[in-house]
């Protein structure tokens, strides 16, 4: 029998505006607002607006606040150590307010968040707090930072990095996966300080960008990865992979072998393919055929496909290599690693499981690694179902962008959901 353990705190029936200090040996003080105003006297009004969750992670307690519908999310943490509240930088786009929220933690590294009345894909969010990426990203900014990541019920297919040197045909087999397959792959479009090539549509083949804005927004962490490429700086936005994911496609990521690195160490999990030339003369000669580049962009770029070569074939970063020589025999073999060869229309897409809609949470329990959720909604009712059953044991990736591996089930009764417990568990 699964020990009842974790806690939960609702941003709507136990926020730290109602409660009183009635917190017991172990557990992290409940603030209420008036204390708030004696105890912490560092400059910072501590008198919250909102309605709040709060929820214990070591010596910290995350603070997470709801003002109006429709506003974003905010988050303040107290340290339990210093004494003092503080506003983290916050990452990833934030979910908005909505009827209220559940929060629990998860994984010791991850708030779950459940917002009420609110649709399917909008109703479960995590803030990780102690994430690797989070922890990075601490280091990198010298602050508190936390980090938005919508959950995703089940296991959508993972992005797909297609690296390599110029001129090798990356471009031209993704133009052919998305003609082929519109409605299943989304191309991530990135930033660039480089002109625009004829027939270039900004925001279509990239977003060209001044380099000032750029490394504003990088400083804002507003990218996943970046790199200086032949002279120009080059990165992929959070938001452009999150705009793929969001219309429900796979995302397709052409970027170079740096850019790869940064995305291998990041939290998103992806699949990295790196395409080598038949020879190095083949590829100096698509280059000059393709009618872009000066020549002395020719040669940068034929220098620098060198060591790219070397390290796209040698340092293990990527999952498969191919050879793009025939292009149509290239594509076959790219359609095949990707498990699209045989009889696959474009219809054909691995959707993730409907989840089941949460409109009114009202109440949250962790269970060892589950999180029960009573709920009530018209759907369940029909259904004379009323508990679901999240799994986060095998949560994947994480900020920026989606936390995918969520496993949910609608039970009937407490009974039901300690054997759906154990089923989820042995499955
Ligand atoms: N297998 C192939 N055989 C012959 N030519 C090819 C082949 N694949 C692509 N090409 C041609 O090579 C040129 C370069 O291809 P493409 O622009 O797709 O390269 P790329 O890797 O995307 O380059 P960059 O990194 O500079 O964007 C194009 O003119 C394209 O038509
Ligand atoms: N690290 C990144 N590299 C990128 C990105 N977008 C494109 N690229 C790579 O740059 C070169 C040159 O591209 P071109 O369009 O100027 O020929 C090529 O290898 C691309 O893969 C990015 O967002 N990040």
């Amino acid at each position: 029998m699964p020990l009842l353990s974790g806690k939960f705190s609702d941003s709507a029936s136990g926020s730290i505006l109602n409660r009183r200090n009635n917190f017991s040996m172990g557990e992290a003080p409940a603030f209420f607002v008036d204390d708030l105003q004696q105890v912490f006297s560092n400059g910072f009004d501590p008198k919250p607006k909102v309605s709040e969750s709060e929820t214990t992670v070591g010596d910290k307690i995350y603070a997470i606040g709801e003002a109006h519908e429709g506003l974003a999310l905010s988050t303040r943490i107290f340290d339990n150590s210093t004494g003092e509240w503080v506003i983290p930088a916050v990452l990833g786009t934030k979910p908005e307010a909505g009827k209220g929220h559940s929060a629990v933690l998860v994984n010791e590294d991850r708030i779950l968040i459940i917002k009420r009345g609110s649709t399917p894909d909008d109703c479960i969010w995590f803030l990780e707090v102690d994430t690797e990426f989070v922890r990075e990203q601490k280091k990198t900014l010298g602050t508190e930072v936390v980090a938005w990541s919508r959950g995703v019920i089940g296991d959508a297919n993972k992005p797909i990095v297609i690296s390599g040197p110029s001129g090798v045909g990356k471009g031209t087999l993704i133009s052919k996966l998305m003609k082929e397959f519109p409605s299943m792959f989304g191309f991530s479009v990135s930033h660039t300080t480089r002109a625009p090539r004829d027939k270039e549509i900004n925001g279509v083949h990239y977003h060209f960008t001044e380099r000032s804005v750029m490394e504003k927004e990088i400083k804002d962490v507003k990218f996943l990865e970046f790199a200086n490429v032949h002279g120009n700086l080059y990165g992929t936005s959070i938001e452009a992979v999150e705009v793929v994911a969001d219309a429900g496609k796979r995302c397709i990521l052409d970027i170079d072998v740096q850019g790869a690195r940064s995305v291998r160490a990041s939290s998103l999990e992806a699949i990295f393919i790196f395409i080598c030339p038949p020879s190095f003369e083949e590829l100096e000669k698509r280059l000059r055929a393709r009618g872009t580049e000066t020549e002395e962009q020719i040669q940068k770029r034929l220098r620098n496909a060198e060591a790219e070569l070397e390290q796209g074939q040698s340092s293990g970063l990527f999952d498969h290599i191919l050879v793009n020589d025939d292009l149509d025999k290239c594509y076959e073999n790219l359609k095949k690693l990707l498990d699209l060869d045989g009889n696959v229309a474009d219809t054909f897409s691995k959707p993730s499981p409907k989840p089941v809609e949460l409109p009114i949470g009202h109440s949250v329990l962790k269970i060892n690694e589950k999180v029960v959720i009573s709920c009530r909604t018209q759907e369940l009712e029909k259904a004379s179902k009323n508990l679901i059953v999240l799994d986060v044991s095998s949560l994947k990736g994480g900020a920026p962008g989606r936390t995918r591996g969520l496993k949910m089930r609608a039970m009937d009764s407490f009974s039901d959901v300690v054997n759906g417990i154990n089923q989820l568990t042995h499955s």
